[in-house]
């Protein structure tokens, strides 16, 4: 087929394509056919608007046309589902605002769209959930939803790069995630259930409608008509079992189907206990928390469920609550669903090891939950948050960033928490295992804790190798294996961000096959470092750089080293702590920064070639 028929052929699949009247085959469709642009002879782009079409957008056509990057349909008749523009893997805009789309969107249709920028479906009827691949496309910088029938939460969308999104006028519920809060709340508006930075915070409580008030009421009296009829049917047969001779004892514990059904309900982002307390029956029953440590307060479940939860976020493995005691101490609840192939001795006895440790760069485990479908662990609420945040999320708040002392700080607690764990937990392959930055928690002085630590061998593998950090690693990849260098990696691209503030890949692509995707972190720093074209390594938002250069320099050199992919060569966790610590706060020498601004050895252990000179800082 040749360049004029790919289009012709497209335009046959659409309706009232009289607007389209001028594509002739006998030119060449760069020859001035309305709606098609071309550059060098080459057809780029579609831009077939206004022009009353209906019928089907054929991708399969369209994917002909290999230079293709933007397709714009807006303001036409197009109904029916959205087409797979899996297809169209090279496109950087869509935009199909102001037709008659409806129906759910397919989960894959926008799969390894790695390229997609732009993405307008805006005043359409599209309805069911926004599909979550969108928050892992890597280049995405506008999302223009508003105007469906969108329903469900909003993804969580990791990127800071998210420059516009519009989700307006939906029927979205639940918290909004909060990489998306420094938006502005018009964005979010006309969605009666959302809430979160920027509209109102959760736990603001509305007037109810009558219309609620009134099925709720219906709905609680058919609970207690239920329960009353529940009762009376166990008292006869109490009363049964007491007239037999010799009854045999109940044998195990009482099946805990209450924990789910309330833990679902914070999920929503909803206050848990009905009228800020929980049926006597649920505390009867017992979600029993199982302590790790010695004195310190005791609770339970009850007592966590009693106060308002907020969701924190949801990761891979499930979603996180943070929720206040009654004494004032605030907790954090992490739910995992995908820990069920270890039996429950397995599992008491993996969190009997991981609550021993003691350490003041790793966030202790409090206590835990089992039950066969789900498990809880519990730690304290811990101040700053994540590096995560402070690194992405305040940037895109206009917030200030970590200096580069505190940057430092960092880096070596992080490094002190992740040798203790070597030491403490010699059998683990990877003792850590899901190293990065939303897992490096900062308290109130910015003191580094790791959280989410050792728990690869609880995890249910297939999980483990598609959402876990270790499973990201160059040795992964190609050989399908981690090693006990796996977690020097997870350092070294945790080092290169930083420095560089930059999102790694290896981040992005949370559940996604994690061979695809962007260019990894370590390698887009050499690539900037290799290119003279005066590209900038260092995070710009990072203060109190001056006369730390040199020592920056040395940071981002061991950073490099303990990426490399030949894990022969890749220091092991002993060595990378020596040389961490050699790293001081400012450079020893002042006349240093000057050297490594110009030609300066920057042959790194990475195997870098002499091409590998010059740096550039901030
Ligand atoms: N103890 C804590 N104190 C304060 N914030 C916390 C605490 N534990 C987790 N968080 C934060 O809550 C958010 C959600 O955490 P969660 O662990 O569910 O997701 P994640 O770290 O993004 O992904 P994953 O499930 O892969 O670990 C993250 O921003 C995390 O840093």
């Amino acid at each position: 087929m040749n360049r004029g028929e790919i289009p012709i052929k497209f335009k046959e699949s659409l309706k009232n394509n009289g607007a389209l009247s001028n594509w002739d085959s006998s030119k060449p469709p760069c020859n001035g056919w309305h709606g098609i642009k071309c550059e060098r002879g080459l057809v780029w782009g579609l831009k077939l608007e206004n022009m009353g079409l209906s019928g089907v957008i054929d991708v399969e056509t369209l994917a002909k046309l290999q230079e293709l990057r933007t397709i714009s349909f807006m303001h036409n008749n197009f109904d029916g589902s959205l087409p797979n523009f899996a297809r169209l893997g090279a496109l950087k805009s869509i935009y199909l605002s102001y037709n008659k789309f409806s129906g759910e969107i397919s989960p894959g249709t926008f799969d390894g769209m790695f390229s997609l920028k732009k993405l307008h479906l805006a005043n359409n009827a599209f309805s069911g959930r926004i599909p979550t691949t969108l928050a892992t496309l890597p280049k995405l910088v506008e999302l223009m939803l508003e105007n469906n029938e969108f329903e469900g939460e909003i993804p969580q969308f990791h990127q800071d790069r998210l420059r516009e999104l519009n989700v307006s006028n939906n029927e979205l519920v639940g918290q909004i995630p909060q990489t998306l809060s420094h938006l502005n709340a018009s964005s979010f508006s006309g969605n009666s259930d959302l809430c979160g930075a920027p509209l109102e915070t959760c736990s603001t409580k509305k007037p109810l409608p009558v219309l609620t008030i009134v099925i709720v009421a219906i709905l609680v009296a058919a609970a207690l008509a239920a329960l009353l009829a529940v009762i009376i049917i166990l008292r006869r047969r109490r009363q049964k079992r007491s007239q037999q001779p010799s009854s045999t004892a109940a044998s195990g514990q009482p099946k805990n189907t209450a924990a789910g059904s309330d833990l679902d309900r914070m999920e929503r982002g909803q206050v848990a206990a009905v009228n800020g307390s929980l049926s006597p029956d649920m505390s009867k029953q017992g979600v029993r928390l199982t302590f790790l440590r010695e004195g310190g307060e005791r609770f339970d479940m009850p007592d966590l469920l009693k106060a308002s939860a907020e969701v924190l976020g949801s990761g891979a493995f499930g979603s996180t609550y943070k929720a206040a005691l009654n004494s004032g101490k605030v907790m954090v609840v992490k739910r995992f669903r995908q820990m069920n192939s270890v039996s429950r001795e397995e599992f008491n006895e993996h969190m009997r090891r991981l609550g021993r440790l003691n350490h003041q760069n790793v966030l202790p485990i409090l206590a835990f939950y089992y039950r066969k479908e789900e498990k809880l662990l519990v730690a304290e609420y811990v101040e700053n948050v994540s590096l995560a945040v402070q690194l992405h999320g305040n940037k895109s708040r206009g917030l200030p960033s970590p200096d580069w002392p505190t940057r430092l700080n960092i880096v070596k607690g992080v490094a002190k928490g992740l040798q203790y764990l070597y030491n403490e937990l010699p059998s683990l392959t990877a003792p850590h295992g899901h190293l990065k930055s939303s897992n490096v928690l900062l308290d109130a002085s910015f003191k580094p804790l790791l959280a989410d630590y050792g728990l690869v061998p609880v995890v249910n593998q297939e999980h483990a190798q598609q959402n876990m950090i270790s499973y990201k690693s160059p040795e992964y990849k190609t050989n399908r294996r981690i090693t006990k260098k796996t977690d020097v990696w997870s350092l070294g691209i945790l080092i290169l961000e930083i420095l560089t503030g930059k999102f790694p890949s290896t981040l992005l692509h949370q559940g996604g096959d994690a061979s695809a995707g962007d260019v990894d972190l370590a390698t887009w720093v050499e690539n900037v470092v290799r290119d003279d074209s005066g590209g900038v390594v260092f995070d710009k938002d990072m203060a109190g750089t001056s006369h730390a250069q040199g020592e920056m320099v040395k940071l981002l050199k061991l950073g490099l080293s303990f990426c490399q992919a030949d894990v022969d060569r890749r220091p092991d966790i002993k060595e990378a702590v020596e040389k961490i610590d050699e790293i001081k706060e400012k450079d020893i020498d002042d006349d240093f920064y000057s050297s490594y601004t110009s030609e300066t050895d920057m042959r790194s252990s990475r195997g870098l070639s002499d091409d590998f000179k010059t740096i550039n800082i901030i």
